[in-house]
């Protein structure tokens, strides 16, 4: 591959953490003897057997589309069949606090990436791992649309009141690319996020803390591995 380069066999089904710091965090929390096999761009990726004795990948896609499509296009290159992808957001809607737990039914296509693959104005995640992240996450999560962008810092508050007056419940930058690349190439893939950061009336941002974004990506990788069917421990 151009941009993976895998020293060990990957597993079939994978989890999608645009962090690699996110990455090397799941693999301890959720891998027995987790080896990483990809460090190529700072992609870190790691392999190991979960906790239903089965191989689980858990591969960082960077931040944003660009770099998400080219990781998801190598890994189904390699042999991926199923993908969650396991990332943070902004909260576009009242009520949500750091580390609520979001659901994407569909992603806005408002980033370069998906549409040069050739998204309409939304991307729908697949139906069954949705469900299945339904089921892991119980009561606890939101469940509905998300924007996916290429500006983190945007200068035009408008377009972030326009998402959430459309409903879009947060905002984030690889959603959008991950299911659609999932979709032309034919494998189910979702979207699990945990919210980072809310804002104020006058769009003012509040981080989660260190502490906080660690517990809320180990309850990210424990409900996607749910769903794809990794009995947690
Ligand atoms: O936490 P991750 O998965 O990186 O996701 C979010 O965090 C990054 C921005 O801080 C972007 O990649 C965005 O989508
Ligand atoms: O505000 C946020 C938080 C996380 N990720 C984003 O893209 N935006």
């Amino acid at each position: 591959m151009i941009h993976l380069h895998p020293t060990t066999e990957l597993a079939p089904r994978v989890l999608l953490p645009g962090d690699p710091g996110r990455a090397l965090a799941l693999a301890q929390h959720l891998l027995e003897k987790p080896l990483m096999f990809n460090h190529n761009r700072g992609l870190w990726g790691y392999t190991g057997t979960a906790a239903d004795g089965l191989p689980l990948t858990i591969q960082s896609t960077g931040m944003g589309g660009p770099s998400a499509a080219i990781v998801v296009e190598e890994l189904i290159d390699l042999g991926v069949t199923r993908a969650i992808r396991v990332g943070t957001c902004g909260a576009l809607q009242p009520g949500f606090a750091h580390g609520d737990l979001v659901i994407a039914e569909a992603a806005l296509a408002e980033d370069g990436t998906s549409r040069g693959l050739g998204a309409a104005d939304t991307v729908a995640a697949d139906a069954g791992l949705v469900a299945a992240l339904r089921a892991a996450a119980g009561d606890g999560a939101a469940v509905g649309a998300v924007a996916t962008t290429d500006l983190f810092y945007d200068p035009d508050p408008a377009r972030a009141a326009r998402w959430a007056e459309g409903g879009a419940l947060a905002v984030e930058m690889e959603a959008a690319a991950v299911l659609q690349v999932a979709a032309r190439r034919g494998i189910p893939a979702a979207v699990l996020l945990a919210v980072s950061d809310t804002f104020g009336p006058e769009g003012e941002r509040s981080r989660i803390d260190e502490d906080g974004l660690l517990r809320a990506g180990e309850r990210l990788g424990e409900v996607a591995a749910a769903a794809l069917g990794v009995a947690t421990r």
